[in-house]
């Protein structure tokens, strides 16, 4: 690259920063984008590198590939509806540990290794998610639907400095806890703290029009035509619940949402600060 389009890459990206300073950005870690090659630490990197430049970071995770391994471990086969995950009694003790434990804690302690701060919360703690248990899919067990937000707590850590990396399990109103896909937690998160961006990173570089080819990435969707996908079948299984996540999100007030490829290297720099370059961006 020569010298004049290296200082175009800087000054776009200065003023990308100045653009996201003090805004909020929340990110979506989902589990099928954990654990490629060299990728987690990137990512890491990113979110303080993004926190120390002045913009408010929170952290979702979700975890269902180590979920689903841990339960076939102990005999119980996983199933989903529209990406949901059947979420019995047993089932439900399986998430908590291993989203609100092993996952929250390990990345938590990921970024403070890594000179950021970081406070790991679940929906129960501070009251961050008020929620009951999901019907719109029958009864699928221990699935919760997220009826509010506390977005205070996440203000007041973010201000003091903390990233927060958030744990989608909550209680209910009920008393039992309650599994909640990460993708619609993260859009419920964004939608509650009036996000600049709300970026999904996932196991593919976006949304296809047609699965068989690489060809075929949408790099732009306005809501309407999301939800038609849907219905032709053309968006199935996980990538579900991230649509809608994205069109709630996008209609109750966040800019954009974007879903971008998190298995590359520095995922969440290019979908800053290379927009059109990455992914699948989705506004009203
Ligand atoms: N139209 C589509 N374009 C891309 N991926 C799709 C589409 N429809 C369904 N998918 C599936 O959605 C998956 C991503 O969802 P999921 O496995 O739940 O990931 P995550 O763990 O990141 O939430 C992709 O790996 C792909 O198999
Ligand atoms: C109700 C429901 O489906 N909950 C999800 C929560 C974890 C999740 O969403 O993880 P990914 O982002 O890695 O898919 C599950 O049990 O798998």
């Amino acid at each position: 690259m020569q010298a004049f389009e290296r200082v175009e890459v800087f000054k776009r990206a200065l003023f990308s920063v100045r653009d996201y300073r003090e805004k909020t950005i929340v990110i979506k870690y989902g589990g099928s984008a954990m654990g490629s090659e060299g990728q987690e630490d990137t990512l890491i990197e990113d979110i303080v590198l993004l926190k120390n430049s002045g913009i408010n970071i929170v952290l979702v995770h979700g975890g269902g590939k180590k979920i689903s391994e841990v339960s076939q471990k102990l005999g119980i086969t996983p199933k989903f509806v529209n990406g949901l995950r059947v979420t019995d009694e047993q089932t439900v003790e399986v998430v908590e540990m291993v989203l609100s434990g092993q996952i929250n804690k390990k990345i938590v302690s990921q970024i403070n290794r890594c000179g950021g701060k970081a406070v790991g919360l679940s929906g129960k703690d501070g009251g961050l998610f008020t929620a009951e248990k999901d019907l719109s899919n029958g009864d699928i067990g221990f699935v919760g639907r997220i009826k509010s937000v506390n977005a205070k707590i996440l203000d007041i850590l973010s201000r003091e400095g903390y990233i927060c990396v958030v744990s989608p399990v909550t209680s209910g109103e009920d008393g039992r806890t309650y599994n909640i896909n990460a993708d619609t937690a993260a859009g419920e998160i964004a939608a509650g703290l009036g996000a600049e961006k709300l970026i999904l990173l996932t196991d593919v570089e976006g949304v296809y029009e047609d699965r068989s080819g690489k060809t075929s990435l949408i790099r732009s969707l306005k809501t309407e035509r999301a939800l038609e996908l849907i219905k032709r079948g053309v968006i199935d299984g996980g990538m579900i619940p991230k649509i809608m996540c994205c069109v709630e999100a996008v209609k109750r007030g966040v800019k954009k949402a974007q879903i971008v490829d998190g298995r590359v290297p520095h995922a969440v720099l290019l979908a800053l600060f290379d927009e059109d370059g990455v992914g699948t961006t989705i506004e009203k």
